[in-house]
């Protein structure tokens, strides 16, 4: 008989990606989840009557081609191996039929899990133990350990991006924003280093979105996941996320309000961060994360301060989170076996039987977060900054200078001086190549608009203009410039605009119809105004789809793309034909 989850991961880790399937060999069974880019539905087998997730690759307009975050999506989780990111078994197509449709459907098709984070902590039914949670801390820490240590940046940490299974195996899912860091991986005992390429800052979700990107620092580093992961274990003391945001000024706001107002001291360089304009009258604060989260004992309360460092240079690195003494004192974390088993707990489901059809409203202004100082010590026992012990463990005043200097916008393809190559991996982990000798890494990944060089030889590119175009003027409601821009230089130019020669001669670049957008967009403030209020299901607001609009890229995906797509179709019509596809997938029952 079919169990949930028969894949189970280890068995699915050690399986090779097969290729690519029918849909005709799974049975459809129910939809799981529904995000900006994919409808996930649990699906049966029918060879081997094995459950997987079957996550089907939404393209809102068909013109548009493949999406860029999909592609990206599956190179990753093909090339992964861990225990601890969910393993992609195969693709799966669905063929265009005589009903109009010109393209195939793709599924990514991936073990069943479970639950997701945010639907377990939604379920009234679930109480976890703070065993279970250092459980799930570790397996999250690991996760992100094999990531860094790979050179890639997951950049969408958030607790619906995290899988369980009721074995109590947690992985990460959802590559769709994650991309190659092209840095030195952090070390242990050193932080997360610094990088020296340039980014898009128009990642993460806001309400797990950390305070540099939030000021548009563009070299951010591994230390943005860790932030996640440190909004993540609050969430799982508090059952609700602990930041979130209204908007970008706003999450800024309460982040200052827990942790403390930044200064010199606690974020070196705060100042001249293009956003930083926007928070310079937030006062100065000294955070109340001691007062809020009573429930941690000192060395729990340590460790989330150290997730969540304003300075990201010495925000605690994946290595050191797992050896943080947390997780050595009482109670130890659970045995993944000896989890409790829950109830299917997925965030649709959550949201389904709370009647809602829509996403929740974001928490109101200043809801969750605030009031009351006491950023100060209050626990027993010395001050959780001055822990250490005499082993390798994590030394925070240790950081060691930075790496060598790379050069910029060089895409010098041999593995540089400083790059640490990760030691092999323990059996049944796999590594993507560029750990493994064959450094191919750039052009790997198709960078999303505004960042990174084109994969693709001959697509000439505009927008390299050499002007920066930092939008905003320095304030957080500016929206980031683009990551890397042409070559990889963002100052270079940060608007990356492909333009697609169809045989009918060169497309006219879209530039001038752009910087006017943009001017319409920014004189409004645009990332904090109501165009830009749109919640991301429950989980506060998904911004990768403003990496297409804001580079203007004539692909441009996501919402922004669904919102152009809305003025010729009216949403009515888009929910019809999604339904009438889903329709179809399950009359093949
Ligand atoms: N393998 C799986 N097993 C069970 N549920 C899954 C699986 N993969 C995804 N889901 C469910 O579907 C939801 C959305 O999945 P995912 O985040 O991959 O899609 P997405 O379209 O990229 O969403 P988002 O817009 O939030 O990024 C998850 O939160 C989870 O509830």
């Amino acid at each position: 008989m079919a169990t949930s989850s028969n894949a189970t991961p280890q068995q699915s880790t050690q399986r090779r990606f097969k290729g690519c399937a029918k849909i005709g060999d799974y049975e459809m069974m129910q939809k799981l989840g529904e995000g900006t880019f994919g409808e996930v539905h649990k699906a049966r087998q029918r060879a081997t009557g094995s459950i997987f997730a079957l996550k089907k690759i939404l393209m809102h307009n068909e013109k548009d081609g493949f999406p860029i975050t999909a592609l990206r999506e599956i190179k990753l989780l093909k090339m992964l191996s861990h225990d601890n990111v969910l393993k992609l078994e195969e693709m799966a197509v669905e063929r265009p039929k005589a009903e109009g449709r010109k393209r195939a459907i793709l599924y990514m098709v991936t073990p069943y899990m479970d639950h997701d984070l945010s639907g377990l902590l939604d379920n009234p039914d679930v109480k976890f133990q703070e065993a279970q949670i250092k459980c799930y801390m570790l397996q999250l820490f690991k996760g992100l350990r094999y990531l860094h240590d790979n050179h890639i940046l997951h950049r969408d940490m958030k607790a619906a991006n995290l899988l369980i299974n009721n074995r109590g195996r947690l992985q990460i899912a959802d590559f769709g924003l994650a991309r190659h860091y092209d840095e030195p991986v952090p070390q242990r005992g050193k932080g997360n280093g610094e990088a020296r390429r340039e980014y898009t800052t128009l990642v993460v979700t806001r309400w797990y979105r950390p305070p540099e990107l939030l000021l548009q620092l563009r070299r951010y580093t591994p230390a943005i996941d860790m932030w996640g992961a440190g909004c993540v274990f609050g969430e799982m003391f508090k059952r609700k996320p602990i930041l979130a945001g209204q908007s970008d000024v706003h999450q800024a706001q309460i982040i200052f309000e827990l942790i403390g107002a930044p200064n010199e001291q606690s974020m070196p360089g705060w100042n001249d961060l293009p956003g930083a304009e926007s928070v310079r009258s937030f006062g100065t604060s000294t955070g109340n994360i001691a007062a809020r989260f009573r429930e941690l004992s000192p060395t729990g309360l340590s460790l989330i301060k150290d997730l969540m460092r304003l300075d990201w240079r010495k925000r605690i690195n994946a290595i050191d989170a797992i050896d943080h003494p947390y997780f050595r004192e009482n109670p130890k974390p659970m045995r993944e076996e000896d989890i409790p088993h829950f109830a299917d707990s997925h965030e649709l489901d959550r949201r389904n039987a709370r009647g809602q059809k829509q996403a929740l409203p974001p928490a109101p202004a200043g809801g969750t977060v605030g009031g009351g100082p006491s950023g100060e010590w209050t626990g027993s026992g010395p001050p959780p900054h001055t822990w250490q012990n005499g082993e390798r463990r994590y030394v925070p005043q240790d950081r060691g200078p930075p790496g060598a200097e790379r050069p910029r916008g060089g895409y010098d393809r041999r593995p540089p001086p400083y790059d640490h190559r990760p030691a092999p991996p323990p059996p049944g982990e796999r590594r993507p190549n560029w750990g493994n000798g064959a450094d191919n890494r750039q052009g790997y990944f198709p960078p999303l608009p505004g960042e990174g060089r084109h994969p693709l030889p001959n697509v000439p590119r505009y927008g390299a203009d050499g002007g920066d175009r930092r939008r905003g003027g320095g304030g957080i409601g500016g929206g980031g410039g683009g990551g890397g821009g042409v070559g990889g230089d963002a100052a270079a130019g940060d608007v990356y605009i492909p333009s697609y020669n169809d045989g009918h001669g060169p497309r006219r670049s879209r530039e001038p119809e752009i910087r006017q957008r943009r001017g319409s967009r920014d004189s409004g403030n645009s990332r904090d105004g109501p165009t830009d209020e749109r919640p991301d299901r429950n989980r506060g607001y998904r911004d990768r789809d403003r990496d297409g609009e804001r580079a203007g890229d004539s692909r441009n995906f996501g919402r922004d793309r669904r919102e152009g797509r809305t003025r010729s179709r009216s949403p009515e019509r888009r929910d019809r034909n999604r339904d009438n596809r889903n329709d179809d997938i399950y009359r093949r029952r």
